[in-house]
């Protein structure tokens, strides 16, 4: 457990995080879907192609609603750093996601940041951070969506005491990512497989943390080699929805949520269930390779109708 002796939670959650900016161009656009697989087994997908391509002369490659989650990358330029808390950098890991998004996201775009923290917890044998970002396109100052990221900080909890942990959430309950998985029938299976090469690519898109390229880096953190990104994983379980339920139209996607339940190894075969409970999707990917859950959560659609 790391030395928190000096770490005032309370002080911590009136911490203010400087603005941000990130800007990005329809290549990135391109490259992120390709790094989530898109047209990965089909290079004429006639519900992927748009996403890396301008398909039949469209004017703007499509921008698919998980690309949200990357325009929070250049918020902390320090790390995941609250004054006092210590953590080894090396066991951090994505716990959960949630995005709720407001309109379709331009092709390129200039991107302004305001980040807080939403949540703060001691889990004794770890600490959980929730850093909430809103994303505001520059030009017209309209909010494009809302990223709400859970990292999971082994060794970095006991900062409060045992009888009392230290709790702190300032959104409402129906907003976490944790969700029950029906024990019906799933309505839709859609299964896809990572490339061994995944993590190498994905990361080109801005995530660069070793614990999914090296090797050693890797060892110390835990796992036996290199580990897939946590948003890759979401990227590929949202692709599945997009094609299984919403025919393709993902500008059906109004908000993710996604709980990282255990790693995924680059070049495993990812399965993902879906249900459909109202205006929601229920979701679970597996690992086909070792029968095991990775991820689950759930996603809201505008027009879901009864024809599905
Ligand atoms: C300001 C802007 C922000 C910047 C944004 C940056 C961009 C985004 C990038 C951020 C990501 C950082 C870098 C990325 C890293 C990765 O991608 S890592 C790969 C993806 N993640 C994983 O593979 C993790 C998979 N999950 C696990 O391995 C395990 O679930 C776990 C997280 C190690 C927890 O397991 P365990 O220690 O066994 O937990 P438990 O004993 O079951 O539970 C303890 C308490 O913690 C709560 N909890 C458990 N899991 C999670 C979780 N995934 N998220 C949140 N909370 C979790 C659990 O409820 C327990 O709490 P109590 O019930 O209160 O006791």
């Amino acid at each position: 457990m790391a030395d928190t002796s000096e770490f005032d939670p309370n002080l911590a959650i009136s911490h203010n995080f400087p603005d941000s900016t990130y800007s990005y161009t329809e290549r990135d656009v391109a490259l992120y879907a390709l790094g989530i697989g898109a047209c990965a087994s089909n290079a004429v997908d006639q519900d992927e192609l748009k996403y890396v391509y301008h398909e039949d002369g469209q004017q703007f490659i499509k921008v698919l609603p998980t690309f949200a989650a990357l325009l929070t990358l250049e918020s902390l330029p320090n790390g995941f750093d609250l004054p006092g808390l210590q953590y080894d950098p090396r066991l951090l890991l994505h716990g959960q996601q949630y995005i709720e998004l407001y309109k379709p996201f331009p092709s390129s775009c200039h991107i302004q940041n305001k980040v807080s923290l939403a949540g703060l917890h001691d889990k004794g044998k770890a600490a959980i951070l929730e850093i909430e970002t809103k994303s505001y396109e520059k030009e017209s100052g309209d909010l494009l969506c809302m990223n709400r990221t859970t990292v999971y900080l082994r060794g970095a909890g006991g900062f409060s005491k045992s009888s009392k942990p230290f709790s702190y959430s300032n959104y409402p309950p129906n907003q976490t990512p944790a969700v029950k998985i029906p024990e019906s029938k799933p309505f839709a299976v859609f299964e896809d497989r990572t490339h061994p090469s995944q993590a190498l690519l994905y990361r080109l898109s801005g995530d660069y943390n070793p614990l999914h390229s090296d090797p050693m880096f890797a060892k110390v953190a835990g796992f036996s080699q290199p580990i897939l990104h946590g948003l890759c994983t979401l990227g590929f379980a949202v692709r599945a929805i997009i094609k299984s339920i919403c025919k393709g139209d993902s500008d059906r996607i109004k908000s993710i949520t996604g709980r990282f339940l255990l790693h995924v190894y680059p070049g495993e075969t990812l399965v993902t269930e879906m249900w459909l409970e109202g205006s929601r999707v229920i979701y679970r990917t597996l690992v086909k390779e070792r029968k095991r859950t990775v991820l689950s959560g759930s996603v809201g659609l505008s027009g879901l109708n009864s024809s599905l």
